[in-house]
């Protein structure tokens, strides 16, 4: 039997691909709880509505209790947290893990609105649920991710709690979570420093740039914590080189125009950087997959060619038995009255060397059934 091998730069050339856009631009907006992604959300939606650049606004928060912005796409419209809480007997983080899932399945349905606006919307905004690790470390999360990267120019946006990142050891603990995300999605990253209403950024970014800086906020601390951090910090140098910074106010607004040139510079590095990086990652994937089809297929001929080669015509399954039964009766005589050995069974015809299969198994089961129940029989004493 033959099986076509299908050349691998074929199957990459079959797969369905959907076609690309040039825009709109999808921001992901990630953040711890509190960082305050939803106003920033808020702020970036209203100040867009103002230059006549209404953003698409997508909600993928199944837990938030309202949303104070325009949405388009809503995923509590989609599944109802509470209800599969209750359905599936989970906790919240089970519960919104589980909703994504859920939503996840839907999602090429959601490409297809973002795609349809793809001539009047500049940006495409999708707010992400507080509790981070379940979107960043969660199968739906990174389906939604892959899924937006291989079609629209994708970013991903990271808002931090400038205040709560005063404390070099909060900042660091930030940082590699920033730099674990961005490991993890190899998509462009902006940090959003939010909150600068209240405190400047400034801090941070000198802390970026000069080691000595960082060193001299940590010393006089000799806890294990500030001794790692200082560490941390010297092996974060590269990360902290590559990484686009913004002080932003999600009240205030300051920080916007600034923001908006981040995205313009991190769509040209999604396009000259990730996009190829991204298109050969799928191509290789593409290749592996057909590698192993082609493998399957080839250890499915060979085990197919095997089996028939070990196949016995049926017009010789009797003279195998009476082989089989043959080799049993020259031993039989020693075993006699040994119970379920199909040797020891002292049968006359085995001087014709032959009984069938099925008149052995009757016999078989007259014996047990004729046999005094040992295990249940009262004890006499
Ligand atoms: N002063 C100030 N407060 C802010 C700013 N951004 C957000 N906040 C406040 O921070 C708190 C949290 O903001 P949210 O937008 O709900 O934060 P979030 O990250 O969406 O929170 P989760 O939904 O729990 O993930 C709210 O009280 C906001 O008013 C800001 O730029 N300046």
């Amino acid at each position: 039997m033959a099986t076509a091998e299908v050349p691998v730069d074929e199957a990459v050339i079959d797969q369905p691909l959907l076609e690309r856009h040039k825009k709109p631009v999808c921001l992901i907006v990630l953040g711890m709880a509190g960082s305050g992604k939803t106003t920033f959300v808020q702020q970036l939606t209203s100040r867009l509505h103002a230059k006549n650049k209404p953003p698409y606004v997508i909600n993928l928060d199944p837990a938030c209790k309202e949303v104070p912005y325009p949405v388009n796409i809503d995923i509590r419209d989609t599944v109802n947290y509470k209800e599969v809480m209750k359905q599936y007997s989970l906790g919240p983080n089970g519960g919104i893990v589980t909703s994504l899932n859920l939503f996840a399945t839907k999602f090429d349905q959601l490409i297809t609105l973002v795609a349809k606006k793809s001539a009047d919307t500049d940006i495409a905004i999708f707010d992400t649920p507080g509790q981070i690790e379940v979107f960043t470390w969660s199968a739906s999360g990174t389906i939604i991710t892959e899924t937006l990267a291989a079609l629209f120019p994708t970013v991903v946006v990271y808002v931090i709690d400038t205040v709560r990142s005063v404390s070099p050891v909060t900042f660091m603990s930030n940082m590699l979570y920033a730099c674990s995300i961005l490991y993890k999605l190899r998509l462009p990253f902006i940090i959003v420093m939010n909150k600068i209403d209240v405190v400047k950024h400034d801090f941070a970014l000198e802390w970026m740039k000069d080691f000595d800086v960082f060193e001299k906020a940590v010393n006089g601390d000799e806890s294990y914590h500030a001794n790692l951090s200082r560490s941390l910090s010297m092996a974060l140098d590269e990360f902290y080189q590559d990484i686009t910074t913004v002080g932003f106010s999600a009240v205030t607004g300051e920080g916007f125009e600034a923001f908006l040139k981040a995205v313009d510079a991190a769509v040209v590095e999604y396009e000259t950087d990730y996009r190829p990086e991204h298109d050969r990652l799928q191509k290789l994937q593409a290749e592996e997959r057909t590698k192993e089809q082609n493998r399957q297929k080839q250890k499915f001929k060979s085990d197919f060619e095997k089996d028939n080669e070990r196949q016995i015509p049926s017009s010789q399954v009797s003279d195998i038995f009476l082989r089989h039964r043959a080799v049993g009766g020259e031993s039989s005589s020693d075993e006699e009255g040994q119970e379920g050995n199909p040797e020891d069974d002292d049968d006359e015809e085995d001087g014709a060397g032959y009984k069938s299969f099925h008149k052995y198994l009757e016999e078989q089961k007259k014996k047990q059934q004729s046999k005094p129940n040992k295990v249940n029989k009262p004890s006499s004493s």
